[in-house]
């Protein structure tokens, strides 16, 4: 039996999340589920329980998830090391079969899983499917030579969305859960950076939310402190004085320019606190960093 007052304070944060149930209802909310926010068993229950419960109450999840420490893993197995420029992995023709088989096999059938154990229909699919996400080669400008463009394998720059696929799982009682792999007019594949994915998809969307789940509190200033609040302007000052680094700066890139494609808000948000998502989403507290437009 629960005691009297935590009953009355349940049913009063039950009650507060009307409001935002109201408001969300038929939305369309991107969720970036990063591999670094995958680390616990609990947490990942939590995170599929908190997406079949936005899904009940009306709202439109979708998913794009990473997986970059998991993919780290099976190369490491073959004697393989992972190496980044700018934040994007350098992808020969080995690494791409490990990204594809751990992106679009392991890790998008392990979410798919935990949400229909939860009593969801999640369905999984990459860029390639439908053949809704098309990329081309990204070449990464040199940083130590003006005008030298550097080979990072078959790294994708996203051309275009086609978000048919996605549309038809919404309105169809599904969740769709995308692996950041993409392709070309050839059939080649490409590895996507997963804050790329969500970011542009949510634009093409027009979504009401994009929704970062990483490992940090959200962007945090020099000594520490959460920053609540950025807008896109404030977001590149905080990129030039070196307080936004590493593999903050295309998170928080991809998530401006989400908001410049029409996403209302962007949250750079902490997937080691269980049930993040539904504080961000339900509650008038809300977590992280909001990132939007003035
Ligand atoms: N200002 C900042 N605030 C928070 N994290 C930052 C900041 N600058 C750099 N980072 C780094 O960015 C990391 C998050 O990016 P990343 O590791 O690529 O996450 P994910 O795997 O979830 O995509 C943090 O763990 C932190 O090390
Ligand atoms: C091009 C590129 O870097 N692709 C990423 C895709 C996965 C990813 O982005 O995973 P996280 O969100 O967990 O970091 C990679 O190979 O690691």
């Amino acid at each position: 039996m629960i005691p009297l007052h935590t009953a009355a304070e349940k049913a009063h944060i039950l009650s507060e999340a009307l409001p935002y149930i109201q408001r969300f209802y038929d939305k369309t909310i991107v969720i970036k589920y990063g591999g670094n926010a995958m680390t616990e068993r609990h947490l990942m229950e939590a995170f599929a329980k908190d997406v079949v419960l936005l899904k009940l109450v009306g709202m439109n999840p979708v998913v794009v998830h990473g997986g970059g420490p998991q993919i780290a893993n099976l190369l490491k197995k073959i004697g393989k090391q992972s190496d980044f420029i700018q934040g994007m992995r350098v992808t020969d023709e080995e690494t791409l079969d490990v990204v594809e088989m751990v992106l679009g096999g392991l890790v998008n059938q392990d979410i798919v899983t935990l949400i229909n154990k939860h009593g969801g229909k999640a369905v999984g699919l990459t860029g390639k499917d439908g053949n809704f996400i098309h990329a081309k080669k990204m070449l990464v400008a040199s940083q130590e030579e003006l005008g030298k463009f550097l080979d990072i394998g078959q790294v994708g720059e996203i051309t275009s969305i086609d978000p048919k696929i996605i549309q038809l799982l919404d309105s169809g009682d599904f969740i769709p859960v995308v692996a950041p792999l993409g392709t070309d007019a050839e059939g080649n594949a490409y590895n996507i950076n997963a804050d790329v994915a969500a970011g542009k998809l949510a634009g093409v969307l027009k979504a009401e939310k994009v929704i970062f789940l990483t490992n940090t509190p959200g962007v945090l200033d020099k000594a520490g402190n959460l920053l609540t609040g950025l807008t896109p302007r404030q977001v590149d000052e905080r990129i030039a004085d070196g307080t936004i680094s590493g593999g903050m700066i295309p998170k928080v890139g991809y998530a401006v320019d989400a908001v410049n494609s029409g996403v209302k808000t962007a949250h750079i948000i902490d997937g080691r606190v269980e049930h993040a998502l539904l504080l961000e989403i339900l509650t008038p507290e809300g977590v992280g960093t909001l990132i939007k437009r003035v």
